[in-house]
C-alpha cells in the first residue's frame, strides 16, 4: 500500500522529492525498490535492471531539475523508478498493458521522458541532439544520458560518442556498469571495463574515493565555482574514455548516495564545455534477494510470488517456436560441422544458448551488434561455413544496409531466423516484428519463409540447409505453435512452393504465417454460412508459388491475402503478380489483409490482433463484405 511508505506516500513528481533532506534519501530508496517489487510481481516485466538503478534514479532527480533537464534512459527497460516519481505511481500496476504504462520511455506518455527507447544505445546520439539543439537556442538546461555496459558494446554508442568528444557542448553520461547484459556482456570493451572496476588500469575503488574525497574536501573548503576542479582531480586520466575526449570520473558505487549525490552536483555545475562521463558500478537485481541471486538478475519475468521469488509458469506445454529451432539446428550441426550459430546479445531470447551448449565454439555471440553481426556473418559465409544469425525481427531492422550490401548484393548464403516476427505483445510497438517480410522481399536474391507452425517450421530449416548460394530467412513469432508431432530433419519443403490445406469453390484464402489457424476458423464461419473457400499456406514471400497463385486466381471469385506483417509484403507482391498477369481484367475480387498503417500499442497479442483486424471474425467479415458489397445486396433485394 503506497499510504504505508513514509516518503513515497507524498511524493509524485520529482519536486516534492527535492523538498526531503538528502539524508533522507536511502530511505525514499527502499520504498522506491519496494514498490517496484511489489508492482511487477503483478504485472510481469523487466526487474532487475529498474532494481539497479533506484538510487541513481533518486539521486538523479534530487540533483537535476528535471524536466527542464533533459534525462534520457537507454533502453527504458530500467524506468520502472523513474516512472514512480514522475507523475505515474498511480498507474505502475498498469505497466506493460492494454491502456497502461508502456515499460519503456515514451514522449507521448511524460514530460519526464524527452526521448523514446526501447532498442538500445541509442540514448548518447539523441542526449547529444537536444544538448546542441539548446546551445543554439542559449537554454543552459542539463542534458543526461544513462547508458548501460551492454548497451555501450553497439556501434551506435561509438558513433555518438566519436561525435560528443569532439564537440565542445556539455553533456552527462551515466555509464551504469553492472556486468550484464541480459546474458553476461561479451566483448573487448566488457573485459575494460572490469579492469577499471578492478583497478588494474589505473586506480583501485579506494584510491579513486580517496582522490574524490579529497577533491571534495578541497572544494568545500574553497569558494564556489570550483567544481570543475573536482572533476579534473577525481579523472582517473588516460582512460579510453578520455582518448575519446570525454572528461571521465569513475568508477563509483552507484547504490551510495552519499558519494552519487556529491559527484551528480559537481557534473551539474562544472563549466566544463564537453561530455563528462560518471562511470558507476550497480548491482543488477540490487534489494530483492531471488534477483541477486539470479543467473539473470530477473532481467525479464513473469509474474512471480515476492515471498519466494517463484515465476507464473507460461501455462501451456506446447512447443516455443525458439526451441523448435534450436533443437532442430542442434540436430543438423551434429553432422554438419560448417553450421555456425551467431546472436546479438540475445542466446536466451533466440535459443543460441541452447547451441551454444553444444557446440561452445561454433556460436558466436557478438553484442548487442546487429549490423557487425550481420557482416560478421557475412564473412564466415564466404569461407563456406553456414551461419544461422538469429535476431528478432525488430532487431534486425538495425541492420538493413548490412543484408542488403553485405549478403544481399553479393548472394551470400547466411540463414536468418527472425524471431518475434509480428505482434509480440507486453513490449509493445517498438518491439513488434511488422516489417521484415516487406524489407526482406524486396531484395534481388532473398529467398523469404514463413511457417505456419512449428512441423513446418522444422521443415524450412532442413530446407535452408541446402541453400548455398544465396541468402535465407525463416521468420516466427513469439511464443509456442500448435502441438503437432515434428518431423524428421530430412523432411523439407520445396523452394517457392506453397500448399493446398482445403479446397472450396468461391473464395481463396492465401495465408502466409501463423495466421493460418485464423483462416481456417475464418473459414469454418464461412461454411456455416454457405460459402466454400480454399485455403492455401503459401509458405514463401520470396519467391512467390506463381503457378498455384495464379490457378487459385483464375479459379476463385475471391481471393484474400492474410499476413502478420505490414504493407509491402506478401500480399503487395501477390497483388503485383496478379495485376501484371491481368487477372484483375477479368473481374477478380482481391484485398490483402496486412497489419494496419499505425504502430499498435502493448496488449496482449490477441487483442493487438483484434485491433490489427488480423482475427478470424475480421476475415470471415472481410470476406463477406467483397462478396455482398451493398450493391449485390440492393440487386438481389430488387
Ligand atoms: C538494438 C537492440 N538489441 C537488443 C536489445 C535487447 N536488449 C534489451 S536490454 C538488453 C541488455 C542491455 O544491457 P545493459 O545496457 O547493460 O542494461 P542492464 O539491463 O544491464 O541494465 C538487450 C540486449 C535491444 N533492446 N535493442
Ligand atoms: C528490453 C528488451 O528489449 C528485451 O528484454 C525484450 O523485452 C525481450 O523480449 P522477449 O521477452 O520477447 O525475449
Ligand atoms: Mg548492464
Amino acid at each position: 500500500m503506497i499510504q504505508d511508505y513514509k516518503f513515497l506516500k507524498d511524493i509524485n513528481f520529482p519536486s516534492d522529492l527535492r523538498k526531503l533532506s538528502e539524508n533522507n534519501l536511502q530511505e525514499l530508496s527502499n520504498e522506491v525498490r519496494a514498490e517496484m517489487i511489489n508492482a511487477v510481481s503483478e504485472t510481469g516485466g523487466h526487474l532487475g535492471a529498474g532494481l539497479g538503478v533506484v538510487e541513481l534514479t533518486v539521486a538523479l532527480h534530487y540533483i537535476f531539475d528535471t524536466p527542464n533537464d533533459k534525462l534520457i534512459w537507454d533502453v527504458g527497460h530500467q524506468t520502472y523508478p523513474h516512472k514512480i516519481l514522475t507523475g505515474r505511481k498511480s498507474k505502475i500496476k498498469t505497466l506493460r498493458q492494454g491502456n497502461g504504462l508502456s515499460g519503456f520511455t515514451k514522449r507521448s506518455e511524460s514530460e519526464y521522458d524527452p526521448f523514446g527507447a526501447a532498442h538500445s544505445s541509442t540514448s548518447i546520439s539523441s542526449a547529444l541532439g537536444i544538448a546542441e539543439a539548446n546551445k543554439l537556442s542559449n537554454k543552459s538546461n542539463n542534458v543526461i544520458a544513462v547508458i548501460g555496459d551492454g548497451a555501450i558494446s553497439a556501434g551506435m554508442a561509438y558513433e555518438a560518442m566519436n561525435n560528443a568528444g569532439a564537440s565542445k557542448t556539455k553533456m552527462i553520461v551515466i555509464l551504469n556498469d553492472n556486468d550484464m547484459s541480459i546474458a553476461k556482456p561479451v566483448g573487448a570493451m566488457r573485459t575494460y571495463l572490469a579492469k577499471l572496476l578492478t583497478g588494474k588500469v589505473y586506480f583501485n575503488l579506494r584510491e579513486t574515493f580517496k582522490l574524490i574525497m579529497s577533491a571534495f574536501s578541497k572544494r568545500f573548503s574553497a569558494k564556489a565555482g570550483k567544481a570543475e576542479d573536482f572533476l579534473r582531480s577525481a579523472v582517473t586520466g588516460g582512460t579510453l574514455f578520455n582518448s575519446l575526449g570525454f572528461y571521465y570520473v569513475g568508477p563509483i558505487d552507484g547504490h551510495d548516495l552519499t558519494t552519487l549525490l556529491p559527484i551528480l552536483k559537481n557534473a551539474r555545475d562544472s563549466k566544463h564545455q564537453g561530455p563528462i562521463m560518471i562511470h558507476i558500478k550497480t548491482q543488477k537485481g540490487k534489494g530483492y534477494s531471488y534477483a541477486e541471486k539470479a543467473t539473470d538478475h530477473y532481467h525479464g519475468v513473469s509474474k512471480f510470488d515476492v515471498v519466494t521469488g517463484e515465476q507464473l509458469k507460461s501455462g501451456t506445454n506446447l512447443p516455443a517456436y525458439t526451441k523448435v529451432f534450436a533443437n532442430t539446428l542442434v540436430k543438423h550441426a551434429e553432422r554438419d560441422s560448417k553450421i555456425v550459430g551467431v546472436t546479438a546479445a540475445m542466446p536466451g531470447g533466440t535459443g543460441m544458448d541452447i547451441f551454444a551448449k553444444k557446440f561452445p565454439k561454433r556460436m558466436f555471440d557478438v553484442g548487442i551488434a546487429e549490423q557487425h553481426g550481420v557482416t560478421f556473418a557475412a564473412g564466415i559465409a564466404t569461407e563456406g561455413y553456414k551461419p544461422y544469425v538469429a535476431i528478432y525481427s525488430t532487431f534486425l531492422q538495425r541492420a538493413y544496409d548490412q543484408v542488403v550490401h553485405d549478403v544481399a548484393i553479393q548472394s551470400l548464403p547466411v540463414r536468418f531466423i527472425i524471431d518475434r516476427a509480428g505482434l509480440v505483445g507486453a513490449d509493445g510497438s517498438t518491439h513488434a516484428g511488422s516489417f521484415d517480410i516487406t524489407y526482406l522481399s524486396t531484395l534481388p536474391n532473398f529467398i523469404v519463409m514463413a511457417p505456419s507452425d512449428e512441423s513446418e517450421l522444422v521443415k524450412m530449416i532442413n530446407t535452408s540447409m541446402n541453400i548455398n548460394n544465396k541468402p535465407s530467412a525463416i521468420r516466427y513469432p513469439r511464443g509456442s505453435g500448435i502441438g503437432l508431432e515434428l518431423p524428421s530433419i530430412d523432411e523439407k519443403v520445396e523452394i517457392g512452393k506453397g500448399r493446398i490445406i482445403q479446397e472450396g469453390k468461391q473464395v481463396c484464402i492465401l495465408s502466409i504465417g501463423t495466421r493460418l489457424e485464423e483462416c481456417k476458423i475464418a473459414s469454418e464461419e464461412l461454411k456455416n454460412k454457405g460459402i466454400q473457400s480454399t485455403i492455401v499456406d503459401a509458405r514463401f514471400a520470396k519467391p512467390l508459388d506463381q503457378e498455384l497463385i495464379l490457378k487459385c486466381a483464375r479459379e476463385h471469385e475471391v481471393m484474400i491475402t492474410v499476413e502478420e506483417g505490414s504493407i509491402g509484403g506478401f500480399g503487395s507482391h501477390v497483388e503485383n503478380l496478379l495485376s501484371e498477369k491481368g487477372i484483375f481484367d477479368k473481374g477478380l475480387k482481391f484485398r490483402s489483409m496486412t497489419l494496419p498503417d499505425t504502430f499498435i500499442e502493448q496488449d496482449n497479442p490477441k487483442k493487438m490482433y483484434d485491433i490489427a483486424g488480423l482475427n478470424a471474425s475480421q476475415i470471415s467479415k472481410k470476406i463477406l463484405d467483397i462478396l455482398f458489397t451493398k450493391e449485390s445486396i440492393k440487386a438481389v433485394k430488387n
